[in-house]
């Protein structure tokens, strides 16, 4: 039973070193947190007043047609603003999304045997790994998560090394999303008044990876984070469950319509998240946003998949040289891809630290 844990290190072998997961932690009969799961006061999410944010998708149908000035326009203004935006009619089928949310079950209701096969270690390739949390060893309070990470390098080993129970359809959104990434890549990139080598949009976007989170249900929410708060680091396409739990950080808005802070984003069937990560806040010299979110448990389990779209390890990633012309300063330094990553990985989410690797000193 894990309620007889005899200490913290025997709760994090059987969590994190045995690959039992958050999940097997929960199947094994616990009525409430470990310590271990027990987030600082001030980075628990009480749902009690929580604000939500409810604000319409963009029909990305209508880039083509009178209207693609318009909705140009609200991508834009949204990533300068906001850091994200919802989109419909992206191109992924309904059908698609809502076999991606039974595929995730499927794999997460597999055994803990059969999942620690994508362990680090065991898998059959460095691109695929189940795992929980974030980076548990540098972690203080553990995230309420487990995860398959899927990264992609050719259809074929995406077939033959992801795991069966959604290798198919992960490989599927992968394609069709990155279709829509593209488009939106371009708007952004057209909009900061440069133009870039096909070969450096490709290097931009070359790192593709699908994440299926699995959230299990947890006794006490007010207590745990799913996914403490953090910024991504390309652009990110998310596809969350009806459960919600998805906040983001806004700023004041220049009309002080909203007052700042955490807002939920309800989920909306058949909606996708579009989140902006720290690379495009570089590139831009700080004219788009990255933004900062972060996951609430809840007495139910949830599943999201995000596919995220990085540049290459070898790419450079630092201000556009006519931005810093024009606006006369570079805020951020120029960083090797592979130098940003490994630091995003050294360290526990901690809300946009991930940026300050880049920061100009
Ligand atoms: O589960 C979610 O809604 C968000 C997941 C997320 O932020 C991430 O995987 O980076
Ligand atoms: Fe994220």
């Amino acid at each position: 039973m894990a309620s007889s844990f005899s200490s913290s290190d025997s709760l994090y072998d059987f969590v994190v070193k045995d690959g039992n997961g958050v999940k097997g932690l929960m199947d094994s009969g616990l009525s409430k947190v470990p310590q271990r799961y027990i987030q600082p006061e001030e980075e628990r999410i009480k749902i009690v007043g929580t604000r939500k944010h409810n604000v319409s998708p963009i029909d990305l149908s209508k880039l083509k047609g009178p209207n693609h000035k318009k909705v140009v326009d609200e991508i834009v203004r949204s990533v300068e603003t906001l850091g994200f935006f919802q989109v419909v009619n992206h191109g992924v089928p309904l059908e698609l999304l809502e076999s991606l949310k039974d595929s995730a079950h499927k794999f997460f209701s597999l055994s803990a045997e059969e999942k620690c096969l994508f362990s680090p270690g065991v898998s059959p390739s460095t691109k695929v790994k189940y795992g929980t949390s974030f980076v548990p060893d540098k972690e203080k309070a553990l995230e309420w998560k487990d995860y398959i990470s899927m990264g992609y390098t050719n259809d074929e080993d995406a077939l033959q090394y992801w795991p069966n129970q959604c290798k198919e359809v992960a490989l599927d959104y992968l394609k069709l999303s990155s279709k829509m990434v593209r488009k939106i890549v371009e708007i952004l990139i057209e909009n900061l008044g440069v133009k870039l080598e096909e070969s450096r949009i490709e290097g931009l976007l070359g790192t593709k990876l699908v994440n299926m989170n699995y959230y299990p249900p947890c006794p006490n929410p007010e207590l745990t984070v799913g996914i403490g708060r953090h910024s991504d680091t390309g652009i990110t396409v998310l596809l969350q469950d009806h459960i919600g739990g998805l906040y983001v950080k806004l700023d004041k808005d220049d009309n002080n319509n909203n007052h700042g802070g955490w807002f939920e984003i309800p989920p909306i069937p058949g909606v996708l998240v579009i989140i902006i990560g720290d690379i495009f806040q570089i590139l831009s010299n700080g004219k788009y946003k990255s933004v900062e979110h972060r996951v609430r448990t809840s007495t139910e389990s949830r599943v999201s998949i995000a596919l995220f779209n990085s540049p290459k390890p070898t790419e450079k990633i630092g201000p556009v040289e006519e931005l810093v012309k024009k606006d006369g300063v570079a805020y951020y330094r120029e960083v090797l891809f592979q130098d940003y990553i490994n630091n995003y990985f050294t360290h526990a989410h901690y809300g946009k630290n991930s940026l300050d690797f880049a920061k100009s000193t």
